[in-house]
């Protein structure tokens, strides 16, 4: 190791006070009385089934929010809304809608209960959990629904479900009726879907609510929402006033350190912490936060190398990844204890930030950093930019410590710099391209976009600008109603244009082509290339280099996998990425699957006609186009940028009439990325309506 990094422990007075007041500590009056069962248990199973209700019920006992039991339910039932701050392990997301099941406020007749989660991998693990500790199957009385995968049945009345999955929910049952209570959890996040959650589900209570009044036979629609860390009285105001309930304490201590000095580096600090706890500190396994996937996939290299250099009688150091881009399989073994003798050390983007519980886990490291997403709506140009995360961040981030047993958190930062952290991320509808989720408002029957009840209004440039994309696109007309094609698009789980070029495919005959490549550009790149070895990688690669550019370049390097089946050896010498392959190989199936639902023939294949997909991905990205300049440089048709084309693209240096790019992003430079060659003369027919009165 090169070093030892000090920590300092925190200083309480200042650090722990996260404002739990108002205590709700009333000693349950309740009984227990609902774990009737609905499946068939044999005989012989069922004094397991006893004791297994038996010891769950004891641990839920000990969680810090049953005692608040019988004051939460009655806030419940006696209020429209209710907003619940409780802290991290406090027991909010498994527990509350179990009191509100056995308070017999939902049932098949009377509707259920949805919670939202930012994110699937949550969501999959709180309904395992939750059925685990009802002693039912997962399935049956509580469920979840993620995209691609939902285990909710007609029998569910819990079910855990990502907010994406209730907005698509709400385009085919528009006032929820399956619902009698609506959790949104994990409000303090604010990403762009459970903002749009907020101000539809608030119009869904008053629209039931007045029909009750006229007499029609409906039910109130109640609505929860929850957070460890958020600004109450902000979203009490947005819920008409809602209720505040305050639940303090938590299951068990977590010992907070901060760093005596900032670290220049943050991949050598959190490597250097790793080894400091692993070779100095009790058995459990690490939690490490970092910014993103290339940043983990290095540290599980160099965790690997050293792990192998340390002597003597260690338990083994066993690192696994943890980020959004991993299937779904992948993710789960996280999950899974560790072998004998081992231990865990997961290297995880925020996706771990807030909600699960990860079992073992005694140790957080936090590098103190998150890539955030940005965007600027004047000139159309994404950013995905390193930056510090917020106060509301780093607990979440220490609350994934502490849920079964006493935990450490390290933070890799100074005690002063995280006093000026900000309290509160920057909710992603401030910051990030708002097309798909106008789409979706529009698809959900929200006709003025701009008049829309946000708890922070977006600014009014984005949400034009987003109005003109979808305009150009073709998804709304030109009274701003959504067209045919618009909701047909609203359906995909894609970005607008990647629906429109997928649903354009059909007519270019190259639907077989569009996924693949789409498959592909979903990942952040199927090329692997150390640093050592950058100039061997490209030359190795160049076989697959097409003239035209990116996306046809990816396809050839998909038809050489298969042409091997996938040989990890051919991946290893053509410096392929073959875990990224695999994963875009999913993403393919998943839309395969997605097509046929759709009724759209997937199987449509243009051959050698490359011409054709360039032709049919213009449909989308019109407006992702750069010309060349007398110059040498690609000025943008939209905007009149300057961009340049990414080292790593096949357009790399190469001068071309026109460019069309799937992603302009800012990081030193405007650079654009998946570029291909174009001419000029397909852009009228790419997008007749837009170029109508434009001189190129
Ligand atoms: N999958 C699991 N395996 C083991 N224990 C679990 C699991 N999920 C939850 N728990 C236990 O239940 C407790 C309460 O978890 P819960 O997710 O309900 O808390 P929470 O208050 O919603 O936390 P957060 O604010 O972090 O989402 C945890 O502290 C942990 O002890």
């Amino acid at each position: 190791m090169k070093r030892v990094i000090n920590f300092q422990e925190e200083d309480n007075t200042t650090t722990q006070d996260l404002n739990f007041s108002d205590l709700v500590q009333s000693k349950s009056q309740i009984k227990e009385r609902s774990f009737h069962k609905k499946q068939k248990v044999d005989k012989p199973n069922r004094a397991h089934v006893k004791a297994k209700r038996k010891e769950m019920l004891d641990f839920r006992k000990q969680l810090p929010i049953y005692s608040g039991r019988d004051a939460i339910i009655k806030a419940i039932q006696d209020n429209p809304s209710v907003i619940v701050m409780g802290e991290t392990g406090s027991g909010k997301t498994t527990q509350i809608p179990q009191f509100i099941k056995e308070a017999g406020m939902i049932s098949d007749t009377l509707g259920g209960v949805a919670i939202t989660q930012p994110r699937r991998v949550a969501a999959v693990n709180l309904a395992k959990r939750v059925a685990e500790e009802t002693v039912t199957k997962l399935g049956g009385q509580v469920g979840y629904t993620v995209r691609f995968d939902d285990t909710s049945s007609s029998h569910t009345i819990i079910k855990y479900l990502t907010d994406g999955m209730l907005l698509r929910e709400i385009l085919s049952d528009e006032l929820l009726l399956r619902y009698k209570v609506i959790v949104l959890d994990e409000a303090h996040e604010r990403t762009l879907r459970t903002d749009m959650l907020f101000g539809m589900v608030k119009n869904i209570q008053k629209i039931r609510h007045e029909k009750l009044q006229k007499g029609e036979d409906i039910q109130e629609l109640k609505i929860v929402v929850m957070s460890a860390t958020l600004d109450a009285e902000k979203f009490s105001e947005f819920f008409d006033g809602a209720k505040i309930l305050y639940v303090s304490g938590r299951l068990h201590p977590v010992d907070t350190y901060f760093t005596n000095e900032p670290q220049a580096d943050y991949l050598d600090a959190t490597l250097v912490s790793i080894f400091q706890i692993h070779t100095k500190n009790p058995h459990g396994d690490i939690l490490v936060f970092l910014p993103g996937q290339e940043a983990i996939e290095t540290l599980t290299g160099l965790v690997n190398d050293y792990a192998k250099q340390l002597k003597g009688k260690q338990q083994r150091l066993l690192p696994c990844p943890l980020f959004a881009a991993l299937p779904p399989s992948q993710q789960q073994t996280v999950f899974n204890p560790a072998p004998k003798n081992t231990r865990k050390v997961i290297l995880a983007t925020n996706i771990a930030e807030t909600s699960i519980t990860i079992p073992g886990i005694k140790y957080v490291v936090d590098c103190g950093l998150a890539k955030m997403r940005g965007f600027n709506p004047k000139i159309g140009v994404e950013s995905l930019l390193l930056h510090p995360i917020s106060k509301s961040s780093a607990w979440q981030r220490t609350g994934r410590a502490g849920r079964e047993r006493a935990g450490v958190c390290y933070r890799l930062y100074t005690e002063d710099t995280f006093r000026d952290l900000e309290d509160d991320t920057i909710p992603e509808i401030r910051r990030c391209n708002l097309s798909a989720a106008v789409l979706s408002l529009k698809a959900s029957g929200i006709e003025n976009v701009l008049e829309f009840d946000y708890m922070d209004r977006p600014s009014r440039i984005s949400l034009v600008r987003a109005l003109e994309e979808l305009y150009a696109l073709g998804a709304i007309d030109d009274t701003g109603k959504l067209s045919p094609l618009g909701r047909k698009m609203s359906e995909f789980p894609l970005d607008p244009a990647f629906s429109k070029v997928l649903i354009q495919s059909v007519d270019y005959g190259c639907t077989l082509e569009v996924i693949a490549i789409i498959s592909l550009l979903s990942v952040d790149t199927i090329f692997f290339t150390p640093s050592d070895k950058r100039d061997q990688a490209a030359e190795v690669r160049r076989k697959f280099l097409h003239p035209d550019g990116d996306h046809l370049t990816l396809l050839n390097v998909l038809k050489g996998y298969w042409e091997v089946k996938g040989d990890i050896e051919w991946c290893k010498e053509n410096f392929i990425n073959i875990r990224n392959v695999k994963i875009a190989l999913e993403v393919r199936e998943q839309l395969v699957r997605f097509c046929e639902r759709l009724d759209i023939p997937s199987q449509t294949t243009c051959g050698t006609e490359t011409e054709s997909v360039l032709k049919c991905f213009l449909t989308g990205f019109f407006q992702n186009t750069a010309l060349l300049q007398p110059d040498g440089s690609y000025k943008t048709v939209t905007g009149n940028q300057i961009v340049k084309i990414h080292p790593g693209s096949a357009m790399f240096g190469k001068r071309v009439e026109g460019i069309m790019y799937n992603e302009l992003v800012f990081t030193t430079k405007h650079y654009v990325r998946g570029v291909s060659a174009i001419q000029a003369a397909w852009l009228p027919q790419a997008a007749p309506k837009y170029f109508n009165n434009k001189t190129l």
